[in-house]
């Protein structure tokens, strides 16, 4: 199923990203593989293929999920920012995930259809759009090809079928197990070695296992299970880690680029995912990236343990670009502690950068021809600052080190009286083109912005040169009470040398 097709999607051109500049070969990656940062060559030149392990479909996300989408977001960005045409597919996992890793329990959606009185699909539909759109809020870019299990059952069946035939699987009472006996590789991602990994699944062992630690890859449904589908060993539905394997390599073919996903997936579900690939004779992913976990009080924020707050939630409150930027604050690899402090501070960084670029902005109508030499060399050595920040495993907090570099120089620029227009456009591109393009912020409201602003411009100097009129005509209080309005509105307008200037 998995040999290069020439027809399939993962041969054909990626002629609609088409790449700016010529792929940067300088970008440094932790791979969780080789427990180390190394230097990312792409398996073809120009390309990168990235697969992400995406939601379960059967709740709201919550911020935890946010994380990582926000991180693999900002890495593909990035790749794309340095001259790559990235194809990142991100599936969505509607089938097959069970209450517990030991194969067991209820199948997830299937569980939440029964408390929501849905059909499975309605669920999965349901959780998906709202998915879909949250991520949408937050500025999180639409993957290329994004996948679901249930639409995908043929391909799982014959990367089984693969295995069984080739000795590494077996059949066992209408369900199929991976033998992890069979494949002496299983748990080096991680690390596990066998014996270690017997402890936690002996509770749970089955009786149609040949050895606890083996997983499933196919499940007999039993009677009364909505979701299920023909397959040589009679009626059932896949084990949740196949998916991923058939459909990453389906779309991103054999040796693809780079498997991402949570921290908390390594074991079991990528481990399963290379051995499932690897065991049927398919080269997996070279590349393995790890997001770190968003906490709460220190522990994973997770919907099995209640402690999470919804996506959704988050957003009836605060800005979405506020939450990106506190997302992308801290590193992927980081872990980020969840808090009502963490927002006021996001809230209150996010404005700085806004309101220096706002700045920016409002000056470029009435700014003199020309530049600043000597804050054109500033500026450029900010956004180198920041590009090698990113080209060093994708280190977004050192990039926003570096967008608040350039915001200060900017601030003192500005303070100081008129810039000329070519170090205003420069500045306007560093934010828009690295804080914007690569980080994602500045979003939604970007060109309604840039409308407001020169709207708001025009209406303010209508407004300063009306409070001139009184001045020069005595009538104070009229002058004053321009300036109050304006003050209630949040803004403050400062007399100076060159005549009254307005700020937010
Ligand atoms: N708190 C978190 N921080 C960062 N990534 C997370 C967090 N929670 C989940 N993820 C990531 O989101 C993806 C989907 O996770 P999943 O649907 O299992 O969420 P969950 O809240 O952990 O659910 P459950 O508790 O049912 O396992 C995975 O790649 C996982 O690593
Ligand atoms: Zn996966």
């Amino acid at each position: 199923m998995t040999q290069p097709d020439p027809s399939s999607p993962a041969q054909l051109s990626n002629a609609a990203q088409p790449a700016r500049r010529a792929p940067d070969p300088d970008i440094q990656l932790y791979d969780t593989m080789q427990r180390q940062k190394v230097n990312f060559t792409p398996g073809t030149p120009g390309r990168v293929g990235m697969y992400l392990c995406g939601p379960t479909v059967y709740s709201d996300a919550h911020l935890g999920h946010a994380k990582k989408e926000v991180a693999f977001d900002v890495i593909r960005r990035a790749f794309e920012h340095f001259g790559y045409a990235v194809r990142y597919v991100a599936n969505i996992t509607d089938v097959g995930h069970l209450q517990n890793d030991a194969d067991d329990g209820e199948d997830k959606i299937a569980k939440r259809a029964v408390l929501e009185q849905l059909e499975p699909m309605e669920v999965a539909d349901k959780y998906f759009w709202s998915f879909t759109d949250d991520m949408a809020a937050l500025n999180v870019k639409r993957p290329s090809i994004n996948p679901r299990a249930t639409g995908h059952i043929p391909e799982q069946i014959r990367l089984i079928e693969e295995l069984v035939a080739r000795g590494h699987a077996y059949a066992s009472g209408g369900s199929v197990y991976f033998d992890v006996r069979s494949w002496p590789e299983y748990g080096k991602l991680s690390g596990r070695k066998l014996d270690d990994q017997e402890e936690g699944v002996r509770e749970a062992v089955r009786e149609d296992k040949r050895d606890p630690r083996d997983f499933a890859l196919w499940k007999n449904a039993e009677a009364g299970h909505i979701m299920r589908w023909e397959s040589p060993w009679g009626v059932g539905f896949p084990g949740w880690h196949i998916e991923c394997s058939a459909m990453s390599l389906k779309y991103l073919g054999e040796g693809f680029d780079i498997h991402g996903g949570g921290l908390d997936l390594q074991f079991p579900h990528h481990e399963a995912e290379i051995a499932q690939a690897e065991a049927a004779g398919h080269p997996f992913a070279r590349y393995w990236m790890h997001n770190n976990m968003l906490t709460i009080g220190g522990e994973k924020m997770s919907k099995s343990k209640g402690n999470f707050t919804t996506i959704r939630e988050l957003l009836a409150v605060h800005d979405p670009m506020v939450v990106r930027f506190l997302l992308v604050s801290s590193h992927y690899r980081s872990v980020t502690e969840f808090s009502e402090e963490a927002f006021t501070s996001a809230r209150s960084g996010y404005r700085r950068l806004t309101e220096a670029l706002g700045e920016t902005e409002r000056r470029l109508p009435t700014a003199p021809a020309g530049s600043d030499a000597a804050l054109d060399a500033r500026i450029a050595a900010h956004v180198l600052a920041f590009e090698d920040a990113l080209r060093d495993d994708f280190n977004t907090p050192r990039a926003v080190a570096a967008l608040f570099g350039l915001t200060t120089d900017m601030n003192a620029a500005l303070g100081q009286g008129a810039v000329g227009r070519d170090t205003l456009e420069r500045a306007r591109a560093a934010y828009l083109g690295l804080g914007g393009g690569v980080l994602g912020l500045f979003a939604g409201s970007t060109e309604s912005r840039q409308d407001d602003t020169e709207v708001v411009s025009a209406l303010m100097d209508l407004v300063l040169k009306a409070r001139q009129n009184y001045r020069l005509q005595k009538q104070y209080a009229a002058a004053d009470e321009l300036r109050d309005t304006l003050t209630a509105v949040g803004v403050t307008v400062e007399d100076t040398k060159e005549g009254a200037r307005w700020r937010r």
